[in-house]
């Protein structure tokens, strides 16, 4: 369901995938593995034990910080605010894809359907993950994702106001803020080709809320 025109870029030509006879894998060849791909707080810390990572993307899907949270990163009076994905034809949203394997696999579906079903609302969904290092060998991965039937959904509003919401949330597992920022660093170290218009939009809404947040270039010279 398309809910916005798209905000983020697809990934440059250098880094499209090949043609359609480059097959998803589950496992990337390995039957006994299963890859998890994350573009959430599962980017910074997936706290569970995996065998390989891959930094890439997934097409056809935008981020979008409308997934409301009552226990990570706010409450029942303050959800916060965390991100789903949205189905968007033009989307293109970047993350981390963990290969778990052998024992590994039922360990981390165990302590994802916790923390991300029971306690955070999300559904999995199937989807093809392009590695950044090797868009032509894209691979089947398991994502976990907010639909808007979920009781936590919140859906869109302007950037502004989400930017005020994450402001003022906190939860079990920190502060709203801190999931924001770690995810536009995670996007930093991506490089110039990942961009997230709705995710810079926010940063920077909350850059003009939080003046005092300013750094000056150079270190204060202090009197
Ligand atoms: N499913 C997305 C989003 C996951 C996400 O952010 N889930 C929240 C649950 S509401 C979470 O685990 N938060 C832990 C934290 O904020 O430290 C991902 O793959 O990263």
């Amino acid at each position: 369901m398309k809910q916005e025109s798209a905000s983020q870029s697809t990934p440059p030509p250098s880094l499209s995938p090949a043609p359609s006879s480059a097959q998803p894998s589950w496992g990337g060849g390995d039957p006994q593995a299963l890859w998890i791909f994350g573009y959430g707080s599962l980017v910074w810390k997936p706290d569970f034990a995996y065998s390989d990572s891959r930094v890439g993307f997934v097409r056809g899907y935008s981020r979008r910080f409308w997934q409301g949270d009552t226990f990570h990163r706010g409450s029942d009076k303050m959800p916060g605010r965390v991100v789903t994905l949205l189905e968007d034809r033009e989307g293109c949203t970047w993350g981390v894809a963990y290969q778990v394997r052998g024992e590994q696999v039922n360990e981390a579906l165990k302590y994802l359907n916790v923390r991300e079903a029971v306690l955070g609302g999300y559904d999995t969904k199937e989807v093809t993950f392009y590695p950044q290092d090797t868009p032509d060998q894209p691979l089947t991965a398991l994502a976990y994702v907010a639909t808007p039937q979920n009781p936590g959904y919140l859906g869109p509003a302007p950037e502004e106001v989400i930017a005020t919401q994450i402001l003022a949330c906190r939860g079990f597992s920190g502060h709203n803020l801190e999931y924001l920022l770690r995810l536009a660093d995670f996007m930093q170290l991506c490089g110039p080709q990942a961009q997230d218009e709705h995710l810079e939009a926010i940063v920077d809404a909350v850059g003009t809320l939080l003046p005092c947040s300013y750094l000056p270039e150079q270190p204060l010279a202090l009197t």
